[in-house]
């Protein structure tokens, strides 16, 4: 679970994020949303511990960051995945180089219990034949199981995940989402994403916090979402008429 308790951070005079609090529990898909510019990567780096906020605690299962000694942060880092925007994943490695990678960066685990790990979690995300492959011989969606296996390859308490469906197509984006759920409860890990995709707020959305200007504007549900009045949500979720339309048509079934 994260906790965060009133979190401020300003680039000398901008004030990106003003007062950010919310929770985010084990086994459920978080997401983050919101309009370019709102603070959505700034508020992960602050999670990642890669900012650190002017005001505010984060509280990783009970442990405030700001009381971490360094060596204990970096203990803390390693409980943390990360899948890219775009996967980054390196492209003079094959698949399984890709994967091996935070196992031989940061553990002493031989090569053979190295083997073992990797070939396991590539085929917990599906991906059976491509371990001696490099990335720019497998599709994009192929590329995003290996980012996300490569980020689970440690066990990580903590996964996040910044627009991990960008540049997919709508059916193979659902199943990135679909896997990335099935593996935080699976595991019960505190999953946080960030996201511009509305075909995943309505299908992994479990809890949703909306960013505006900084300010935690909205939080709540996949199902929440479609009753809210908050203009400013719905404004921006709504843009499109397509998206317009299921809201109407899930209001009127439900009534
Ligand atoms: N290192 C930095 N130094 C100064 N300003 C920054 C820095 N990082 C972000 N900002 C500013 O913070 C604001 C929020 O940026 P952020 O990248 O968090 O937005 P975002 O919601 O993730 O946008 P997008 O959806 O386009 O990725 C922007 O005005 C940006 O210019």
């Amino acid at each position: 679970m994260i906790e965060v308790e009133n979190i401020h951070k300003s680039f000398g005079d901008a004030h990106v994020l003003k007062g950010i609090s919310t929770v985010f529990e084990d086994g459920k898909t978080n997401l983050v949303i919101g309009q370019s510019g709102s603070g959505k990567t700034v508020f992960l780096k602050c999670l990642l511990g890669l900012f650190e906020p002017d005001e505010g605690q984060i509280c990783y299962n009970g442990q405030f960051y700001s009381e971490l000694s360094t060596s204990e942060r970096r203990d803390l880092r390693q409980e943390m995945g990360m899948v890219f925007q775009g996967s980054a994943l390196f492209d003079s490695m094959t698949v399984e180089g890709n994967v091996m990678f935070p196992l031989d960066m940061f553990t002493n685990q031989t090569k053979a219990e190295m083997q073992d790990r990797v070939d396991f979690v590539l085929e917990r995300v599906n991906l059976i034949d491509a371990h001696k492959k490099y990335p720019s011989e497998i599709s994009g969606g192929m590329q995003k199981r290996v980012a996300i296996a490569r980020a689970i390859v440690m066990n990580p308490k903590y996964l996040f995940c910044d627009e991990p469906n960008s540049g997919l197509d709508p059916k193979t984006a659902i199943l990135i989402d679909n896997l990335i759920q099935e593996i935080t409860k699976e595991y019960n890990i505190t999953t946080i994403i960030n996201t511009h995709d509305m075909n995943s707020v309505m299908e992994i959305g479990e809890k949703i916090i909306f960013l505006k200007d900084g300010f935690k504007e909205w939080e709540g549900t996949n199902k929440e979402i479609f009753k809210t009045d908050n203009e400013a949500v719905t404004n921006f979720v709504y843009s499109s008429e397509l998206f317009k339309k299921v809201r109407q048509m899930y209001i009127e079934e439900r009534n």
